[in-house]
C-alpha cells in the first residue's frame, strides 16, 4: 500500500502467523529490487488492552521500528477497515500511543482518513535531543558535509523525532540530500537519531518540504513529518494552525488544536495477497 508514495508492505497479523524476525524480514522484504521493495513494513495486531481496536507496529526499511507513522497509519487504517473491522473511528494502540482514526468511507471504499497525532512536544528530554536547553528551538548545528556547513535546526516530537530546518531553495539541497540528510538524521545530539525536514514557507497556510526519513532515507513524503513541520512552522509564527503541505508525493492538511495535532490523507491499495513466505525464505 501508499500513502502519497510513501509505500508499506502491510502484514495482518491480527488474524493471521505473526512474523519471528521482523526486524530481519523488514530489512529483506524492502530492499527494492531484491524483493517486494517497501519504505517499510506494518504490522497489524490484536490491541493489548480494550482500551484500543487494534495495535499497529511500524518497521522502517533498515529494520528499525518507529513509535508511528503517519502515512503508515493511513494504509493500516484502510486495509483494517476493508478487510478486518468494521469499526469507524478506530481506537490504534501505537508505541507512541493512542492515535483515532476518522475513515471517509463511499461504497465500503475508505477514501480519507483524518488522524489524531496526538500532542506535539518541544521539550528535548521527549524528543530526545541531548541539550542542557529545555528546547531546541532554532538552534545552530555546525555540520561536516562539504556542502552544507551549518543549519539551524528546531526538533519536536509528534510520538517519533523530527528536525525541522526552514529554507528558501530545497532544490539546492535535493541535490545533496543523502550526505545532508544523513549526517543530520545521525548527530550526536539525537540519541534516537532524527528524521529530517527541509521546509520553505510559502504563505501563512501553505508549506513545502523535503523528507529525509530516519530509518528509510528521502521519501516521498512523511505524515508524521508533515504534521512536525506545520507545528513547527505555526509555533515560529510562519502559518496559522490550519496547514496545507506539500510533498513530493502529494498533499495533506494538517490541522493544529488544543489537544493536539490532526492530519488529513487519503491511502491506496496497491497489490493485495502477496505470499510474503517466498520473499523471507527465498
Ligand atoms: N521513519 C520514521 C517512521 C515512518 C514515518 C513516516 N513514513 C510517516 O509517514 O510518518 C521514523 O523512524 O520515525
Amino acid at each position: 500500500m501508499h500513502a502519497l508514495g510513501n509505500d508499506y508492505i502491510v502484514i495482518n497479523e491480527f488474524d493471521g502467523e505473526k512474523v519471528k524476525n521482523k526486524e530481519e524480514f523488514s530489512k529483506k522484504v524492502c530492499r527494492r529490487r531484491f524483493s517486494i521493495g517497501a519504505d517499510g513494513v506494518i504490522f497489524i495486531q490484536k490491541p493489548s488492552s480494550n482500551n484500543y481496536d487494534v495495535k499497529f507496529r511500524i518497521f522502517n526499511s533498515d529494520g528499525s521500528e518507529a513509535e508511528m507513522c503517519g502515512n503508515g497509519i493511513r494504509c493500516f487504517s484502510k486495509y483494517v477497515y476493508e478487510r478486518i473491522l468494521k469499526k469507524n473511528p478506530l481506537k490504534v494502540e501505537t508505541k507512541a500511543g493512542l492515535r483515532v482514526c476518522e475513515l471517509e468511507v463511499e461504497d465500503d471504499r475508505v477514501k480519507k482518513i483524518r488522524v489524531y497525532m496526538g500532542k506535539p512536544s518541544f521539550k528535548c528530554k521527549d524528543i530526545p535531543v541531548k541539550s542542557e536547553k529545555e528546547e531546541f528551538i532554532n538552534e545552530r548545528a555546525e555540520l561536516k558535509n562539504p556542502y552544507l556547513k551549518e543549519v539551524n535546526i528546531t526538533a519536536v516530537s509528534v510520538g517519533n523525532p523530527h528536525a525541522i530546518i526552514f529554507v528558501d531553495d530545497l532544490e539546492k539541497i535535493r541535490e545533496h540530500l543523502d550526505v545532508i540528510g544523513s549526517e543530520i538524521e545521525n548527530l550526536p545530539i539525537f540519541p534516537e537519531r532524527i528524521n529530517v525536514h527541509f521546509v520553505k514557507v510559502l504563505n501563512d497556510k501553505e508549506i513545502k518540504i523535503l523528507t529525509w526519513e530516519r530509518g528509510v532515507g528521502y521519501t516521498m513524503a512523511c505524515g508524521t513529518g508533515a504534521t512536525a513541520s506545520a507545528v513547527v512552522s505555526n509555533r515560529l509564527g510562519f502559518t496559522k494552525d490550519k496547514v496545507l503541505v506539500h510533498l513530493d508525493g502529494g498533499d495533506l492538511e494538517i490541522e493544529i488544536k488544543d489537544d493536539g495535532a490532526y492530519m488529513k490523507g487519503d491511502a491506496v491499495m496497491v497489490y493485495d495477497g502477496v505470499m510474503f513466505r517466498e520473499a523471507y525464505e527465498g
